[in-house]
Order: C-alpha cells, then sequence, then structure tokens
C-alpha cells in the first residue's frame, strides 16, 4: 500500500492504586472502562509510595504479586510496574508524563472512582495530570460523584474529557477487605480466589 496510513493511537486506561489488597471492584472497574471507553487495554499501575496514605499493611512486592494473581487470563488487563520501580512518593503526573514519552502511539485514560476524583485536586501537580490525559470516574457508595469546579474549569481549559463510567457502585474497598480478614472472615465473592489464596498462604492482613 502506498501513502502514510495514520495509525489509530492505541487506547490505553490506566488505573492506579494502592491496592492492598486488589479486589472484585478494581476489576469491575477496569472492565466497565474497557468496555464502556473502547479501551484496548488497562494498566493496573501499583503505586510505590501513595503519600496521602498511611502505611500500607502488604508489600510493594505483594501488592504487584497480588494485582497479577487477580489479572491472569483476563483479556485487556495488564500489570505495569512503573511506580514500584520509581523512589520517592508516587506522583500521577510523573507516571503519565514517563508513559506518555515511553508509548507516544498511545492515548490514555486515568481511571478513579468518585473519592478520588472528589480528592483529584489535592493531587501533586493535578492541574497538570488534566492537560496531559482523559479521566474516567466510577460512582462509589458514600462519594459524591459531582467534579469539584475547579477541576472541571482545568478540564475545560485542556479540551480533555471526564467520562462518567455507568456500572453500578459497588459497595467494596480494600479497607472491608482488611477488616473481614482481621475477623477470620471469607474472601468469597469480594476479591478472585487465587487473591485470597495468596493471602492466606502470606498471612496477610490478620491484625486489624
Ligand atoms: N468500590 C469501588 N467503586 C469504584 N471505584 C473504586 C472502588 N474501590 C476502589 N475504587 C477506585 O480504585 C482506585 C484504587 O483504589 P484503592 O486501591 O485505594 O482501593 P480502595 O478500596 O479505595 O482502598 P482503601 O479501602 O484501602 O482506601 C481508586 O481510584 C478508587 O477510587
Ligand atoms: O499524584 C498524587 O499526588 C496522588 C495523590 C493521591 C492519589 N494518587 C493516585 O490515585 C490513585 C488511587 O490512590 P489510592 O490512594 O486511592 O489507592 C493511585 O494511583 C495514587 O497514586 C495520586
Amino acid at each position: 500500500m502506498n501513502g502514510v496510513a495514520s495509525a489509530k493511537p492505541r487506547r490505553i486506561g490506566l488505573l492506579g492504586g494502592s491496592f492492598d489488597p486488589i479486589h472484585n471492584a478494581h476489576l469491575q472497574l477496569a472492565q466497565s472502562a474497557c468496555s464502556e471507553l473502547a479501551l484496548d487495554a488497562v494498566w493496573f499501575i501499583p503505586a510505590g509510595q501513595p503519600w496521602q496514605r498511611d502505611p500500607l499493611a502488604a508489600s510493594p512486592q505483594q501488592r504487584w504479586d497480588m494485582v497479577n494473581l487477580a489479572i491472569a487470563g483476563r483479556t485487556g488487563l495488564r500489570a505495569c510496574d512503573i511506580e514500584l520501580k520509581r523512589q520517592g512518593p508516587s506522583y500521577t503526573i510523573d507516571t503519565v508524563r514517563e508513559l506518555r514519552a515511553a508509548h507516544p502511539d498511545a492515548a490514555f485514560t486515568f481511571i478513579l472512582g468518585a473519592d478520588q476524583l472528589r480528592n483529584l485536586p489535592t493531587w501533586n501537580g493535578w492541574e497538570d495530570i488534566v492537560a496531559e490525559v482523559d479521566l474516567a470516574a466510577a460512582r462509589r457508595p458514600g462519594y459524591d460523584d459531582k467534579a469539584p469546579p475547579q477541576l472541571v474549569e482545568a478540564l475545560a481549559a485542556s479540551g480533555h474529557l471526564l467520562h462518567r463510567l455507568s456500572m453500578p457502585e459497588i459497595d467494596l474497598s480494600a479497607t472491608r477487605i482488611r477488616r473481614h480478614l482481621a475477623q477470620g472472615e471469607s474472601l468469597a465473592g469480594l476479591a478472585p480466589a487465587a487473591v485470597a489464596h495468596y493471602i492466606d498462604q502470606h498471612r496477610l492482613y490478620t491484625h486489624s
């Protein structure tokens, strides 16, 4: 074929999280974003040092292992260790800039729940994030899913979009899972069986 075919950019969703541990709502969020936004893939990005949180219970290696177990065999889902390899606090702005530089052929959308959508204006360099990527947000029980006004303004100025995911609210959090485990309760239906098995083998989250 003659001429230059304009290759369509790969559409990649980025799902950052502490994943302490990864659970079924994370998977549902990724799969909803993938199908609703016609993404080619969603990359799970475990945070190395999530600077706004208390110290995590599982180690970076354990969170990485659990993410990989959870996504194994699921089409379009991948894990990305960019933040685990970086020193210092994990800033999303560094991640999106590095990924855009490394993958100029890709169009990235950062995926998040309503809690972090509300919180986004406290993130380091948040206006720069909005200038780099689209956002996709899911509702979450107990959180207003209205975007903060300064975020709406920044999105309008940047030309990037805030996609609203239509997945139903899921009342599940890693906090609830850690609490369940500390009380000796089962994870059935809350996290993939392989993750539950890993948690059991490594005796994670046995104390609240
Ligand atoms: N039930 C849920 N519905 C929608 N989004 C969710 C849900 N659980 C987590 N997320 C989103 O997934 C991303 C990663 O979340 P994270 O790893 O902190 O899990 P978490 O369940 O919120 O953890 P924790 O209870 O420890 O705060 C965040 O953007 C968060 O908003
Ligand atoms: O960049 C920041 O300053 C920043 C502040 C808070 C949260 N984030 C990112 O938001 C994602 C979800 O965080 P969390 O704490 O809900 O697991 C994860 O990728 C974090 O690195 C990013």
